[in-house]
């Protein structure tokens, strides 16, 4: 049976199962948590009680298995019994709901909305709200999230081969549609994405419920990644007269041309059933997402998953860490904003020499003006995270501090405005020109608040004077109340001569006047004894208590009035939203690029020229993320020439040979890294580069067992060959290092050359295939448009030197045995393969000329 999305069901537990109780029987309380579960089934829901927020019944037990808290339990009510409890301090709800989130589980938070002591006055329950939802993709709190990466919201649907995708990044406000064709297109667009949730229409009924990552349901449709979270939802609101609806009346406009929607039904269907989410998770958050806006995934090189898994772009392949990538290498950006932009680019390389040369142009004025550079870098360090403060205004949620930072940020704006004005370049332009609005609400901002205002934004001590002239004069009364209990203390202690005699205050007794208990017989009558402390007695008077009266009532109308004034200024800078995130926008690519450019120049790229052919000669080129490592001076760089213009000597296919660890994949990677880095418009590592642009990075690189899907090492690398050969074009550029290895040795080799062979007379696509069979290099006297190269390796008499530089010519022999040897086999096993080898060799003369008689299809 059942029961729950959340989790690991036990109902062995008692009263685990709440749908079996009579809920009339329930105490008062627990009933109001069945009713506010019951419209949250598939969520955990965390009910604030006194100084915990708890959960009851199957959730208690999900929370304590996966926060491995104590399960408790509590009395459920007189004909019940008692049912399963655990609960989490209310101070550390905060540490508590990423961890659960992470996991896979949408919380609801329903706290307390009223002071617990005024419904316990009026005998009856305290009033409780559902104050915050929370899922994988719809977090805002900063807290739960990483500064410089997205947290995606995704919606799909299918229709057949077709697809839409709507994704949202709600803290930023980017909201984006597009409509496709193939599964296997979608697949690799999730995995570029990465959302953090993604949302699927269904007819199913349980509705709400959210797949966790690794969780296998027949429901997921083949061909979708189960690493991600799958939120079902009704398939209604992704009908298309819905959704057309809906993102007409949330943006205001009356046709859906404007967005560049009004040919893609299936990306409007997904964006609506993503606007319906949003809105309904975030009802006490008024999101503000930015105009939606279509785009295409053929306006992008494609780089599959694969491909960036094995170039090591985000994240390392052994240990998954950033450190080691190529974005940890090259990125040198100040603002989580231009952060963001920076992975954003390199997970979505341009197709356009005019684009990349945009980016280009200013990386290269960066360059060359050092003052400029630093001077735009400094100003960028002081400029906080404007797209997610901005969003918190627009919310709602954000407080006096998260104004003042924006303030400040805001201020910085002029004057890298008047930098950018130095400047020529496309993205230094449009900077230029800062909307004076943000600089008078930069001004608004820093006038009403204190510098240094509290985290709490209805005790007060938020707004300046001056601002507001009743919040003045009630100040002034308050002033008057202090001065008025300070003379109380004087008059007291001179009319009962007790010197140390004090006006204090507390909570729960409010003002009282405080007397050592030594000297309590000299109290006078007219003081009423409230409370007894070790050492001293606390006491009233009729005339405090009168004037309490007054000092606390205002005081409450002064910080509600505070509150109020802090509410206005918030929203006005909530409704310039629009405005702070273009100027953003443009803030964050001029922090991408002089991060280029200073990377660029600590590392010394050139500058590339991208060309629509399809030529790649790379003068001295290096890894950038090996060389980082190892140091400058002790990489040796390596040049690369493919697919030249000259016809005779084209070369299209290059067969790579050498010793284990002399260089080829690193060199391999090396080539495709430096495409890549060319492709999002930074220079590159390298003396000199004409590069022509690619469609498409593949690589196969050596695979190890996918345990999870149960295939094989082999066929691992079949399938990822497979998918070269069906899909590399005469422009895409393939990076094959080993194919082959894991069968036996004449069935690779047969595979390795037959593929190599198609690359380069069908595909034409610019290869570079490391490989172990230098049987290969035979095919370079067969085609002319492959090439043999190796990496060579100096040979000592007790040990081999690498010397790791690639140059013409094939390896003429492998040094396997020789490895072998300086490992330590034993030496008897060694003459004994020299042996073998020797036979081998004298008896596999490959003689395969070239391929005949069998047609493409
Ligand atoms: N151009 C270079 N300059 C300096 N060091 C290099 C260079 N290329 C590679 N290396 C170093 O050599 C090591 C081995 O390189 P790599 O893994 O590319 O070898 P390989 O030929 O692919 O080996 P195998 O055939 O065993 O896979 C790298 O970790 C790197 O430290």
């Amino acid at each position: 049976m059942s029961y729950s999305a959340t989790g690991s069901e036990d109902f062995n537990i008692p009263n685990a199962d709440y749908r079996e109780l009579d809920h009339k029987k329930l105490t008062p309380m627990l009933q109001h948590y069945v009713q506010v579960k019951e419209q949250y089934p598939h969520a955990l829901l965390l009910y604030r009680v006194g100084d915990f927020f708890e959960c009851f019944f199957q959730d208690a037990v999900t929370l304590s298995v996966q926060l491995e808290l104590a399960l408790t339990s509590r009395d459920g009510g007189k004909e019940i019994g008692r049912v399963p409890m655990t609960g989490v301090p209310h101070h550390a709800l905060e540490r508590y709901c990423p961890q659960l989130v992470e996991k896979g589980y949408p919380v609801v938070v329903c706290d307390q909305t009223e002071d617990a002591a005024v419904a316990q006055a009026e005998k009856r329950m305290v009033t409780r709200e559902i104050t915050k939802i929370l899922t994988p993709g719809t977090l805002t709190d900063e807290s739960m999230l990483s500064a410089r990466q997205n947290n995606f919201l995704a919606a799909v649907v299918l229709a057949k081969d077709y697809w839409g995708l709507a994704y949202a990044d709600i803290s930023t406000g980017e909201f984006f549609t597009t409509q496709a064709r193939g599964l296997e297109h979608l697949h690799q667009e999730l995995m570029r994405l990465q959302p953090s949730e993604i949302l699927m229409p269904t007819d199913a009924p349980d509705l709400g419920k959210m797949l966790r990552p690794g969780e296998k349901s027949d429901r997921l449709p083949e061909g979708l990644p189960d690493c991600f979270c799958y939120s079902w939802r009704s398939q209604v609101v992704f009908s298309l007269q819905e959704a057309t609806d809906r993102l007409l009346s949330k943006f205001k406009v009356r046709s859906l041309e404007g967005m560049g929607c009004d040919r893609i039904p299936l990306g409007v269907r997904a964006a609506g059933g993503l606007l319906e989410y949003v809105e309904e998770t975030q009802k006490q958050n008024a999101v503000t997402l930015q105009l939606l806006r279509s785009y295409s995934t053929q306006d992008f090189l494609i780089l599959d998953h694969q491909s960036r898994r094995n170039l090591e772009i985000t994240e390392t392949v052994r240990d998954r860490t950033f450190n080691g990538s190529l974005l940890c290498a090259i990125d040198r950006t100040l603002t989580a904003m231009g952060g963001r932009a920076l992975r954003r680019w390199i997970l979505q390389p341009l197709l356009k020499v005019k684009g990349i040369e945009a980016r280009q142009d200013t990386i290269a004025e960066l360059v060359q003006d050092t003052e400029l550079r630093d001077s735009i870098r400094q100003n960028l360090r002081q400029i906080a995270d404007l797209e997610r403060l901005t969003g918190k205004a627009g919310s709602g949620s954000a407080n006096a501090k998260d104004l003042i930072s924006l303030a400040a940020s805001l201020a910085q704006l002029p004057h890298l405005a008047q930098l950018a004005s130095q400047g020529r370049s496309p993205f230094l332009r449009a900077l230029q020109t800062v909307p004076p609005e943000l600089e008078q609400l930069a001004h608004k901002i820093k006038a009403y608040l204190v510098e240094n205002p509290p985290q709490q934004l209805k005790e007060g001590g938020l707004i300046q004077a001056g601002v507001n002239g009743d919040l003045d004069d009630m100040r002034s009364e308050a002033q008057e109340d202090q001065e008025w209990l300070a003379s109380l203390e004087t008059r007291e202690r001179e009319r009962t001569g007790i010197s140390n005699l004090k006006v204090g205050y507390n909570k729960t007794f409010g003002y009282y006047i405080s007397i050592a208990r030594s000297k309590a017989d000299r109290v006078p009558e007219d003081y009423t004894r409230k409370q007894t402390l070790v050492n001293e007695e606390r006491y009233i008077t009729q005339e405090l208590k009168e004037r309490e009266a007054r000092i606390l009532s205002a005081r409450e109308d002064l910080n509600q009035l505070e509150y109020e004034l802090f509410v206005q200024l918030r929203t006005e800078v909530g409704e310039q939203t629009e405005l702070i995130r273009s100027v953003s926008r443009a803030v964050a690519a001029i922090d991408g690029l002089s991060g280029l450019a200073q990377v660029a120049v600590v590392q010394g790229y050139c500058r590339p020229t991208l060309t629509e052919g399809r030529e790649i000669i790379i003068r001295e080129g290096r890894h950038p993320v090996v060389e980082q490592t190892l140091g400058r001076p002790f990489f040796v760089p390596n040049s690369t020439s493919l697919a030249k213009n000259d016809k005779k000597e084209s070369t299209d296919l290059v067969i790579l040979t050498g010793p284990n660890a002399s260089g080829k994949s690193c060199y391999l990677r090396q080539v495709g890294l430096i495409q890549l880095m060319a492709q999002i418009g930074s220079f590159v590592p390298a003396t000199s580069a004409t590069l022509g642009l690619c469609d498409r990075i593949f690589t196969r690189v050596g695979a190890v067992d996918d345990l999870a899907t149960g295939q094989s090492t082999f066929m691992v690398e079949m399938n990822e060959t497979a998918n070269i050969l069906n899909h590399g074009t005469s422009h895409s550029l393939v990076l094959l290092d080993e194919i082959g290895r894991g069968t036996a040795t004449f069935d690779g080799l047969s595979i390795a050359w037959a593929v190599a062979e198609y690359l380069a007379t069908e595909i034409k696509a610019r290869t570079i295939f490391a490989t172990h069979y230098h049987e290969l290099n035979e095919l370079a006297s067969i085609l002319d448009n492959v090439a043999n190269y190796q990496v060579t390796v100096k040979e000592m008499p007790d040990k081999i030197i690498f010397l790791h530089q690639v140059q013409p010519g094939g390896a003429d022999k492998s040094y396997g045995i020789e490895a072998g040897r300086l490992a330590g086999l034993p030496k008897v096993v060694i003459e004994r393969a020299k042996q073998v080898m020797t036979q081998i060799e004298q008896h596999s003369k490959i003689a395969v000329g070239l391929r005949q008689g069998i047609s493409k299809s």
